[in-house]
């Protein structure tokens, strides 16, 4: 739904570098907190196992959303010597049925408290925490404020549940001043890390995220280190919303004796095709021939493997509609992909954003 209110003012036009600001032309206009109060952070609640119930104190599995963020934040030590908390419920759903509509609606939770806030935490289910998190660090710049992710891997009726732990740092995270000037955050397990690079690697366990471009920091006993000072990771592309559907990607896996009809199955019905490739870009000849016959239909080769990228000399053509990945893994190919498309950039455009991360 259009946001009148709201208005994007473009820094950059240069598509291989757009920057530009979110500002919301409010009528209520609450004054930003004055220097000697305590930072002003906005909870937005959308699910997940943080907000979820199990049917045992030792069942890790086969809970339920139930939580709101009340109950969450009762079972959080006091934080009003921390920050003046507010929060909002903008869905409660386990992350597999983030769609598009909730996509949005925290796209627009975290552009509308952007101008009031000092942080913002967002709890969210694991599974696919790391592509919001990639969605919103691409289309909105934050400035100074910091954005954290929090989830957590135990339900809040098992021993030893990770939440409310997981929660607690999330926010003296996003109230902490050297939090400012770093993006997107994810707090999980006492890491840090950037939501841009960070991926699930553990279905289960409590050490679930993984991100070879290295944590940012840690958060031990009410303390938070960070090992670098504030920096944004390298390419990050920011793209403005019109705020029209997303047009539709696909992701097809690569393995051995891949089929090349399985490309004339789906490309009447997408409008770009990331394929997660074996190795560093590697397929079928047959496979590579289908690809490049679709000269009309973007399509990204990232990689199955969890780590590494896809040099553009292991492309079958270096030139076309077939894209490298460069770092990113199939999920976050196919968002940018989709942004990519939203905003009718070209296939030299797409190129360009793919470049940097190093593909294109
Ligand atoms: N640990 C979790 O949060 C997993 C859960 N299925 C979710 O993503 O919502």
């Amino acid at each position: 739904m259009p946001n009148d209110a709201m208005e994007v003012k473009t820094i950059c036009q240069d598509a291989e570098n757009s920057q530009f600001t979110v500002t919301i032309n409010d009528e209520d206009n609450t004054p930003l907190p004055v220097a000697n109060q305590l930072p002003r952070i906005k909870i937005l609640g959308t699910g997940g196992t943080i907000a979820s119930k199990g049917g045992s104190s030792s069942a890790t599995a086969g809970y339920h959303v139930d939580l709101t963020i009340q109950d969450m934040l009762d079972s959080i030590p006091d934080i009003s010597t921390i920050c003046q908390l507010e929060y909002e419920q903008l869905c409660n759903v386990d992350s597999k049925d983030i769609n598009e509509t909730q996509l949005m609606e925290i796209y627009h939770g975290v552009a509308s408290s952007l101008q009031k806030f000092d942080g913002i935490v967002i709890t969210h289910g694991t599974d696919t925490l790391s592509e919001t998190a990639f969605f919103i660090e691409s289309t909105i710049d934050s400035g100074d404020v910091p954005i954290v992710f929090v989830g957590s891997m135990r339900p809040s009726t098992s021993v030893s549940a990770d939440g409310p732990m997981n929660l607690y740092q999330a926010i003296c995270i996003a109230s902490n001043s050297k939090s400012r000037g770093r993006g997107v955050l994810v707090s999980l397990n006492d890491q840090i890390s950037a939501g841009y690079y960070i991926t699930k690697t553990n279905a289960n366990s409590l050490d679930s995220f993984n991100v070879r471009q290295g944590y940012l920091g840690n958060f031990v006993n009410n303390e938070i280190h960070y090992y670098y000072p504030p920096v944004k990771p390298q390419g990050i592309h920011k793209f403005k919303l019109n705020l029209t559907n997303l047009p539709p990607v696909c992701i097809l896996y690569g393995h051995q004796n891949l089929d090349p009809k399985i490309i004339d199955l789906v490309k009447d019905h997408y409008d770009g095709v990331v394929i997660a490739t074996m190795g560093a870009g590697s397929l079928p000849d047959d496979v590579n021939d289908k690809c490049i016959s679709l000269p009309d239909l973007p399509i990204v080769y990232s990689k199955r493997s969890m780590d590494g990228m896809i040099p553009r000399a292991n492309l079958p053509v270096n030139k076309g509609n077939i894209i490298a990945s460069g770092y990113l893994n199939p999920e976050k190919s196919r968002i940018l992909l989709q942004l990519c498309l939203l905003s009718n950039y070209s296939m030299e455009e797409i190129k360009n954003v793919f470049n940097g991360v190093y593909g294109g």
